[in-house]
């Protein structure tokens, strides 16, 4: 059987990348992640992922690139991609809380286990937006 994917999108603006706090479930509530979903059947990660942006934060992104690797989560394999804002304002409607964390805060929120591989690509990037 194929793993199912799960794609994160890692949106940047301004140096910062946009994190978001889970509600549920409660194992996972609290912690933070890239916002994003499972890759419907026929769909490409490209289109899941705008449609899930669209549905959690109200917004349209576009993608620049995938960032390095895929991580195991459970059932699901997680991919993340660096996207950038194109229309509206994130305006949550699944995470209590979003954040735009500059290089240097992003030890700072609880992220799931499965996103920590990625950040320090993340950080490198945000590093040289920054200067
Ligand atoms: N969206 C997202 N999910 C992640 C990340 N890291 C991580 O381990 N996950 C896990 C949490 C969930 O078990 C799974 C994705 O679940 P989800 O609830 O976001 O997916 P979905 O929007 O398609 O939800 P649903 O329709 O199946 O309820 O991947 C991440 O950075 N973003």
């Amino acid at each position: 059987m194929q793993l199912q994917l799960v794609v994160g999108a890692a949106v940047v603006r301004a140096g910062r990348v946009l994190a978001a706090r889970r509600t549920a479930p409660a194992s996972a509530a609290g912690r933070w992640e890239f916002p994003g979903g499972k890759v419907d059947p026929g769909e490409t990660l490209e289109q899941a992922l705008v449609r899930e942006i669209g549905e959690e934060l109200g917004v349209t992104v576009r993608l620049d690139r995938w960032l390095a690797g895929e991580q195991p989560i459970g059932a699901y394999v997680l991919r993340v991609a660096l996207c950038v804002l194109e229309h509206g304002e994130p305006t949550p409607t699944e995470h209590d809380r979003l954040r735009w964390l500059a290089a240097g805060e992003l030890d700072d929120v609880d992220w799931l286990d499965g996103d920590r591989p990625f950040l320090s690509e993340l950080s490198a990037v945000l590093t040289t937006l920054e200067t």
